[in-house]
């Protein structure tokens, strides 16, 4: 990967979302067959026919084992230098990493799956919080406005009113309460990549490799106490064609995290949420077009928002005030590439 090091850097950018984009429009598409299809042809006591997929826990394990593997193998083709960031790090970033996700998939036994994405998209708010309490991090106040503009302006074009749903209305509040805890785990996740950045600035690659290797560990053990992994094996085992399927995730799911992880390492986790939260947008904009729509006025009004925080951010979101000195930015003193990544 060093040849894609010597691209410019708002070229590199735009490489990197533009794979982030790609990737998990694929990996939405397999993931929706995955847990909406239905498997075999037996009739179920519901009277419907097929079996469905139920283990989540699973599907995370494999999918963190495969770009485990997927990271191994692009690191001994290309070997780097070495990793020296504290392992520390890595075992507290891939812990909060899952408990985010395991709490925003939670959350959707509360809350419809609209408003989890809805809730989700406020993302870069905990991250540039707690990117500053935790991370050392210090940003401008055009880059304030503009992630903060972003984030309303997405909310404000997603949201949807919500119809009387089926969900159980004498426990409202925990939904809510887990998605915020996702969030916190989110932002703590990114604070922690922040400081790997300052103090050792190691490569996407390396940091897929280590937390990847952590989130296996961990969700191995979850799944052997939990006995998840021996009724998955059984149900591949009557389903050979989940395999199939199993393949094409774990194929989109490692292409779009090594853009992730390249994207955290050269531009940090705030830029990485940003791009992740606008291509939720991005999708449903698409989708909205593509199938004549219409918008209603706040719609129209979040979208406006959008484009041009994106706009603004990317024209003066640059322009930074100094980062906070910790023991480690001295030791990256006269190391020009390493401090534009600090206070990128
Ligand atoms: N800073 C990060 N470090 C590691 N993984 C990340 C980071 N940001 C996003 N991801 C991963 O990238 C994928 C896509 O992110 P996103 O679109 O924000 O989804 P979600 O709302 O489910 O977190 C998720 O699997 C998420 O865990």
């Amino acid at each position: 990967m060093r040849h894609i090091m010597n691209i410019p850097e708002n070229s590199r950018f735009v490489i990197y979302a533009a794979g982030i984009f790609f990737c998990y429009f694929l990996y939405g598409i397999v993931q929706e067959n995955i847990t909406r299809g239905r498997y075999g042809d037996q009739v179920q006591p519901d009277g419907s026919i097929g079996e469905r997929y139920t283990y989540a826990l699973a599907l995370v394990w494999v999918q963190c084992f495969c770009n485990f593997v997927f990271a191994k193998g692009m690191l001994v083709v290309k070997p780097q230098k070495e990793d020296t960031t504290h392992t520390g790090y890595y075992a507290a970033s891939a812990l909060t990493y899952l408990l985010a996700m395991v709490s925003s998939n939670m959350a959707l036994r509360w809350v419809p799956y609209p408003t989890q994405v809805v809730g989700k998209s406020a993302k870069p708010i905990p991250v540039m919080i707690l990117g500053v309490l935790i991370g050392r991090k210090s940003y401008s106040w055009t880059r304030y406005a503009c992630v903060l503009t972003i984030v309303v302006g997405v909310i404000l074009f997603m949201y949807k009113e919500s119809k009387v749903s089926n969900l159980p209305a004498e426990t409202t509040g925990l939904g809510e309460l887990l998605l915020f805890l996702s969030l916190s785990m989110d932002g703590l996740c990114a604070a922690i990549q922040e400081r790997m950045r300052a103090a050792s600035a190691p490569s996407g690659q390396q940091m897929m490799l280590a937390m990847n290797f952590w989130s296996t560990l961990m969700l191995g053990g979850a799944m052997i106490l939990t006995g998840e992994g021996k009724d998955f094996i059984y149900f591949a085992t009557r389903h050979p064609e989940l395999w199939t399927h199993i393949a094409l995730i774990a194929l989109c799911g490692a292409m779009g995290q090594l853009f992730i992880f390249l994207m955290v390492a050269s531009f940090g986790p705030l830029a990485c949420s940003v791009v992740t939260t606008t291509r939720k947008f991005f999708t449903v904009l698409c989708s909205v077009l593509m199938f004549g729509n219409r918008l209603i006025a706040r719609q129209w009004f979040g979208a406006v928002l959008v484009f041009a925080a994106l706009f603004a951010d990317m024209l003066y979101g640059k322009k930074q005030v100094p980062a906070k000195k910790s023991p480690s930015d001295v030791k990256l003193k006269g190391n020009n590439e390493e401090q534009k990544k600090l206070i990128s």
